[in-house]
């Protein structure tokens, strides 16, 4: 009897996905041909994933593209002027997050910031989550100080190798989430190595089930979950883990705030359920947003800025000479020393450029409009193009594939106005531009520097160097994310 219930839904779901084909609209953009029904997604279960194949797209079509995936028409954006007026501009009109379909399974796990349409609840929870992260004034030295003191302790455990090769991702991560657990619970909660365990393994299964063929199938049909997806039955059990941890911390905290004043990002979010204004699931997603963005990003980030150190000696020898000559061998880096230092700003934007680990970005029309001269109806999918506006000769006239920080440098060595590095759009802009920006900012500023204030970063294996090589990252559905690699950081 069950077995023709699930089969009968499968039925009636098959059948709807026919019905919006027959009765779809037709958006007046060229695109790749696509199959009936099923439209274009074969294509991305094909080579590494959408993010390459959305490469090859707007080479042959252009800027501006539709593709359609079961019956819906997407459009895929890649040029500067009709991005920034989507995310800028007409934010508003651009500001939804497309949930039908793609990103359903991000809702199973999360009913947080950034698998919300845009609505006024979305609103309210983006507020609370700016001001728990706290990311201005006497918020950002709470940042500095936190960062600071973790960041030495790895230094310490770099220096621990003894100059011999050792893979550098945990000991990223686990600085990372220490990071991100003082952000959640405040300075006075004690931090346990079970948070590390939890964080690595939970972290490790997203990566793991977040692709691959039966990751698009349920994306794509979700109703697969009735029929063994082995991607679901993994989520659920990580959804299991996540709650029983979340629900620790936020007894550990309430344990332990007594001891102090500091606002942190569970405090405001208690506040706000007290107020009424914020559910149990909201204070999960919104903590499960900030734990997966907060270390997956962060650590994909440095990864790659190791990785390029690795690879380019002469530009690792500059950053050298800049550290000693601004900060010297014995103090600490500070925030402040950021603007003294224009070829380490040059080389994290071109990091953050060369990467795009944020390859496109999902968003959806909240209104009836237009981009790039077609009318879009309401609801329609947009996404845009980062890793390919980063890309492109139009915006980074010297070799836009090669990693190259003096291409933000004027020949005074002075970071470029911003008018001439505005097309790096690694973080969004406008209504749904992250909501880690500063943090991660100031993150990845001190705990550079200061790696580089210590050590030499070499190739493990020099004769089979480990290349800065975009195509051997790990793509997910909306990331990048860097492979695990082996260096070797000899003391300076
Ligand atoms: C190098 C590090 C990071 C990069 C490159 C990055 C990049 C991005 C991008 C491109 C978006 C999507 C914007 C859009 O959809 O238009 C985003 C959204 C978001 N990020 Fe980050 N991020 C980073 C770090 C962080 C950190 C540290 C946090 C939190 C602690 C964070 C939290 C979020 C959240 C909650 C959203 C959803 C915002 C919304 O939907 O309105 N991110 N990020």
């Amino acid at each position: 009897m069950l077995f023709e219930l699930l089969l009968a839904s499968a039925v009636v779901c098959l059948a709807y996905n026919i019905y919006k084909y027959m009765v779809r609209k037709t958006l007046d953009l060229q695109g790749p041909r696509s199959l009936p029904i099923i439209g274009n997604i074969h294509s991305f279960i094909q080579d590494g994933g959408p993010v390459w194949q959305v490469q090859i797209w707007a080479k042959e079509y252009g800027d501006a593209f539709k593709i359609s995936i079961l019956g819906e028409e997407i459009v895929i954006l890649s040029d500067y002027d009709s991005i920034y007026e989507a995310l800028v501009e007409r934010s508003n009109d651009f500001a939804g997050r497309p949930y039908e379909n793609s990103y359903a399974i991000n809702k199973w796990f999360s009913h947080g910031i950034f698998t919300q349409d845009f609505t006024q609840g979305f609103r309210a929870y983006k507020k609370l989550g700016l001001r728990g992260l706290k990311q201005h004034g006497d918020g950002i030295s709470r940042i500095v100080n936190i960062s600071k003191e973790n960041i030495s302790n790895t230094v310490k455990e770099f220096k621990e190798e003894n100059g011999q090769p050792f893979q550098p991702h945990d000991k990223l991560q686990n600085l990372l989430c220490r990071i991100i657990i003082c952000v959640l619970l405040g300075e006075n909660t004690p931090y346990k190595e079970d948070d590390g365990e939890f964080a690595r393994k939970w972290l490790e299964d997203l990566e793991e089930n977040l692709r691959g063929p039966f990751f698009y199938l349920i994306e794509m049909f979700p109703w697969t979950r009735y029929f063994g997806n082995p991607v679901y039955s993994t989520l659920n059990e990580m959804i299991k883990s996540r709650n029983k941890t979340f629900t620790e911390w936020i007894e550990r905290f309430k344990h332990y705030k007594q001891e102090s004043g500091e606002r942190t990002l569970i405090k405001e979010l208690l506040a706000a359920k007290e107020d009424g204004k914020m559910t149990d699931d909201g204070i999960f997603g919104i903590m499960t947003d900030t734990f997966i963005a907060g270390i997956f990003t962060t650590r994909t980030t440095t990864s790659g800025f190791l990785l390029a150190m690795m690879n380019f000696p002469d530009i690792q020898s500059k950053l050298h000479e800049e550290i000693d000559c601004v900060i010297g061998k014995e103090q600490l880096p500070e925030l402040s020393d950021r603007e003294k230092m224009p070829y380490m700003e040059a080389t994290i934007l071109e990091t953050l450029r060369y990467m795009s680990m944020v390859p496109t970005i999902l968003h959806k029309t909240t209104c009836d409009t237009h981009i790039a001269g077609c009318d879009l109806p309401k609801n329609t999918q947009v996404w845009m193009n980062l890793y390919g506006m980063h890309h492109d000769k139009r915006y980074f006239k010297h070799n836009p594939d090669s990693f190259d920080p003096t291409r933000f440098l004027d020949s005074d060595g002075h970071l470029v106005p911003h008018e001439e590095r505005k097309a790096v759009l690694a973080f969004g802009a406008g209504r749904r531009v992250c909501m880690g920006e500063v943090l991660a900012k100031t993150r990845v500023f001190l705990l550079l520097t200061q790696l580089l204030q210590n050590f030499y970063f070499e190739q493990a294996d020099p004769e089979n160097p480990v290349l800065f090589d975009m195509r051997k990252f790990i793509a997910g559905p909306d990331t990048l994310i860097a492979p695990k690699f082996k260096i070797v950081a000899k003391p300076r």
